[in-house]
């Protein structure tokens, strides 16, 4: 089990464009068009897959909430940050 973040650590560590909401990290993404939203959202999956941690994501006309939290340890963790990174790597890629 990852340990919690504090509020300081969370923070520091935030990439840019994401925003901390409560007990989750929070960035929505946008697009052209709403396909190009959907294998975005498909291409974040797969990452959740291999780091097998998993986020909330909801599909809107041409833009794209990715939500993180780690349910098992109650808050934010070092993977929630990380997986961050990578969904925002898909989305630069
Ligand atoms: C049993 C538990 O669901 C698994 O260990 C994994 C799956 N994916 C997960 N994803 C997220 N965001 N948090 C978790 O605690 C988590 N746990």
């Amino acid at each position: 089990m990852a340990d919690l973040l504090s509020d300081d650590e969370i923070d520091a560590q935030l990439p840019d464009g994401w925003e901390r909401e409560d007990d989750e990290i929070v960035r929505t993404y946008e697009f052209d068009d709403y396909l190009q939203g959907v294998s975005f959202a498909g291409d974040v999956g797969e990452v959740a897959e291999e780091q097998f941690h998993h986020p909330e994501i909801r599909i809107r006309y041409e833009e794209v909430e990715v939500r993180l939290t780690s349910h098992e340890e109650g808050g934010i963790t070092d993977a929630d940050i990380e997986m961050a990174e990578l969904a925002d790597e898909e989305y630069g890629g």
